[in-house]
């Protein structure tokens, strides 16, 4: 038996929406998965080859975990050839992607019957927050908030690019998270959450100009990682006249700006031309989330 599992990537965050809101974006995880002796994860991309080949795999290791909360002790062995367009490490959602194909590969295996609600409960408890598991599993933006259980709003989005501006080097969440605040003041922390709250309205009204212009006033963790990333304010800047507004993708390194395809055409080759080194690529949001089929 053999199935295709096919995993979006995400963009999470934008701006103040910090571990709540995420998007998922026109980059895919793909695996095809063959019953077989023995495990193996065979990589067909570039990027991929660091990635564990047996079972200290990721995706191995969050299906077994997926199947043991199920009760099962072992899954049946397979070839899974992994191809992915994802940049890894570079805040595109690469981990959550490999989570989403764990629990969808746990449920072609042992044929469990699990809704898009049970999965996303699965998803987030293990990730921690929902900003990047619930749109690689339910496509378009995912606005979510986690305390022992997810509660979660979906908003299908149109017509708007994505331009993520993608470094060379990595940057692990684990070290963009260690450089956080470890509290906020009452003050700060209805600040801050105001400018969340104006992000997400605008979010669900399609007022792109405001939620722009929310991105420049985050206080959750942009004014903090920026110092990781040294190219930050003169894209910001570079970009500023024209986009509705640029923001650290996840926990960094990528830039994402918001903007249109008139603005791509018009704009593009000339940043290229400035910052040459950076991979310049413009995305679309995906509406569809994980797609799993039986071959
Ligand atoms: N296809 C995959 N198979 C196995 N492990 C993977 C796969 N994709 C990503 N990973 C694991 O996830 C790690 C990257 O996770 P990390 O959270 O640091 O970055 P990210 O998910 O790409 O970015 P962000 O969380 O900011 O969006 C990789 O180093 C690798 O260990
Ligand atoms: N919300 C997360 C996304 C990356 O896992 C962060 O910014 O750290």
């Amino acid at each position: 038996m053999s199935w295709l599992i096919k995993v979006p990537a995400t963009t999470a965050n934008l701006g103040a929406g910090f571990d709540s809101v995420g998007v998922a974006l026109n980059l895919y995880l793909s695996l095809k998965v063959d019953l077989s002796e023995k495990w193996r994860f065979v990589p067909l991309s570039e990027g991929m080859d660091e990635l564990p080949r047996d079972e200290g795999n990721l995706i191995y290791q969050i299906a077994l975990q997926t199947a043991k909360q199920f009760g099962y002790l072992d899954l049946p062995a397979c070839n899974v050839e992994m191809t992915s367009n994802i940049p890894l490490t570079r805040g595109l959602g690469s981990s959550a992607t490999a989570i989403i194909a764990g629990i969808e590969l746990a449920v072609c295996l042992l044929d469990l019957n699990l809704s898009k609600e049970e999965k996303l409960e699965i998803a987030t408890a293990i990730e921690g927050h929902p900003d990047n598991v619930a749109p690689s599993l339910l496509g378009g933006c995912v606005i979510g908030h986690y305390d022992q259980e997810v509660d979660w709003i979906h908003v299908p989005i149109h017509d708007l690019v994505f331009l993520a501006i993608i470094p060379d080097f990595e940057l692990k969440t684990k070290e963009a998270r260690a450089v956080l605040p470890k509290s906020f003041s009452y003050k700060e922390s209805v600040q801050a959450s105001s400018v969340a709250n104006v992000s997400v309205a605008a979010i669900c009204r399609g007022d792109w100009i405001t939620l722009g212009n929310m991105m420049r006033k985050d206080h959750f963790h942009q004014p903090y990682r920026k110092k990781l990333v040294p190219h930050y304010d003169k894209i910001v800047e570079l970009l500023d006249e024209e986009v509705y507004g640029t923001f650290l993708s996840g926990a960094g390194p990528t830039l994402i700006a918001l903007t249109s395809k008139e603005v791509i055409e018009r704009k593009l080759a000339d940043w290229q031309t400035i910052f040459p080194k950076l991979n310049w690529l413009p995305l679309e949001v995906e509406n569809r989330g994980v797609i799993t089929t039986k071959l």
